[in-house]
């Protein structure tokens, strides 16, 4: 099978890799010309992961109609607050499964990933997957143990998906409640910015996973009052992400909030790294999501407050801790 890869960035290259270990032909589209020249002429990334050798099967191109053409599948890897430009460029095959590996929320429109995909390209929800769960790309490029989730409200679409990149390192379970996965994957990152926030402050294991479980709940209110199904928030795309998120170092947003619990601003890190901390920008839609369902999500609210700039970190904490006690359940 012939799957297109749509963004040459750390996750779209290290899926490339997947798919390619999973038997199936790759194309992967890069943005910048030279970059496709280099991963053709090296057999690595140099930009995103220059260690890593790719699969001989793995092709780099720089047109996108080139990189679709005859796809079974295309996975969209290129960051969520620029997936609705992108897509918009783009002639999507319209008999092709198509794959969102983003997590995040479009800010303005509060849209989860695949409603932009469905808008934009016009693709019909029973063609469109998501990938996700504790899926570091480090670890993946380096085939350490891994499982995820393809989720899809068509069985058949999501039995595709699994088909495309379950492979001995990496173990894919099919789901059925992309609302759940999507929104556990977009909110991990806010949780994981907290988390950073509070190791950069130097405290410890107790106050981590109290933020992780405290996280937890209210991603999973949030979820409950947008539809989703409960039990997800305990799987891979759910509890799995927001774990691995939260304890690695590997992890853009939880070292993005560790670096501003260290007394660093927003602009200087942003300026000092080219990769995406998707919760940066997420943690404001996610906001504004639970303000529109009415639901209380203490944690993103206080991490979104530190992103704009209106608490610092130590203040955040202070005020998280000062809320009035209340029940675990509520
Ligand atoms: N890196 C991981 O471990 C990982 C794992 C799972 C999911 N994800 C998700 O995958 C998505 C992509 O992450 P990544 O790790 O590849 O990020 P990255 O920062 O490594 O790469 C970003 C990619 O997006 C492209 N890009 C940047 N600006 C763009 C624009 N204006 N228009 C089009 N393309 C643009 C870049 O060229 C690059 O290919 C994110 O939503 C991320 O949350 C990442
Ligand atoms: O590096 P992060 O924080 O974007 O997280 C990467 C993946 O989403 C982990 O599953």
């Amino acid at each position: 099978m012939k799957v297109a890869v749509m963004g040459a960035g750390t996750w779209g290259t290290t899926f490339g890799l997947v798919v390619g270990d999973s038997g199936h032909e790759v194309t992967l589209w890069a943005r910048r010309p030279e970059l496709a020249a280099a991963i053709n002429a090296t057999g690595r990334n140099p930009d995103y992961l220059p260690d890593v050798e790719l699969p001989a099967t793995l092709r780099a191109v720089s047109d996108p109609a080139e990189a679709m053409a005859g796809a079974y599948a295309v996975v969209l890897a290129v960051p969520s607050q620029r997936l609705r430009e992108t897509l918009a460029g783009w002639d999507v095959p319209t008999d092709a499964r198509v794959v969102s590996l983003a997590k995040g929320i479009e800010l303005g429109t509060g849209r989860r990933m695949s409603e932009v995909v469905r808008e934009v390209a016009g693709v019909e929800p029973d063609r469109l997957a998501v990938v996700t769960g504790p899926n570091l790309a480090r670890e993946i490029a380096a085939r350490q143990p891994s499982a995820s989730v393809a989720a899809s409200v068509s069985e058949s679409t999501a039995n595709d998906v699994q088909r495309i990149c379950h492979t001995p390192a990496f173990r894919v379970y099919t789901n059925a409640d992309v609302v759940g996965c999507e929104l556990a994957g977009a909110t991990k990152n806010v949780i994981a910015l907290g988390v950073g926030m509070a190791v950069g402050l130097g405290f410890g294991a107790n106050a981590t996973a109290s933020l992780i479980t405290r996280g937890l709940a209210e991603t999973s209110r949030l979820g409950v009052a947008l539809g989703a199904d409960p039990y997800t928030f305990a799987g891979l795309a759910g509890l799995g992400d927001l774990v691995a998120t939260c304890a690695s170092p590997l992890s853009r947003n939880r070292t993005f909030g560790e670096e501003l619990g260290r007394g660093r601003s927003v602009e200087d890190i942003s300026r000092s790294t080219r990769q995406v901390a998707e919760g940066v920008l997420s943690c404001a839609s996610v906001q504004a999501l639970a303000h529109e369902h009415g639901v209380e999500m203490p944690i993103a609210e206080h991490v979104a407050a530190v992103i704009a700039g209106d608490l610092t970190p130590a203040q955040g904490v202070k005020d998280l801790m000062g809320r009035t006690p209340g029940r675990e359940r509520d």
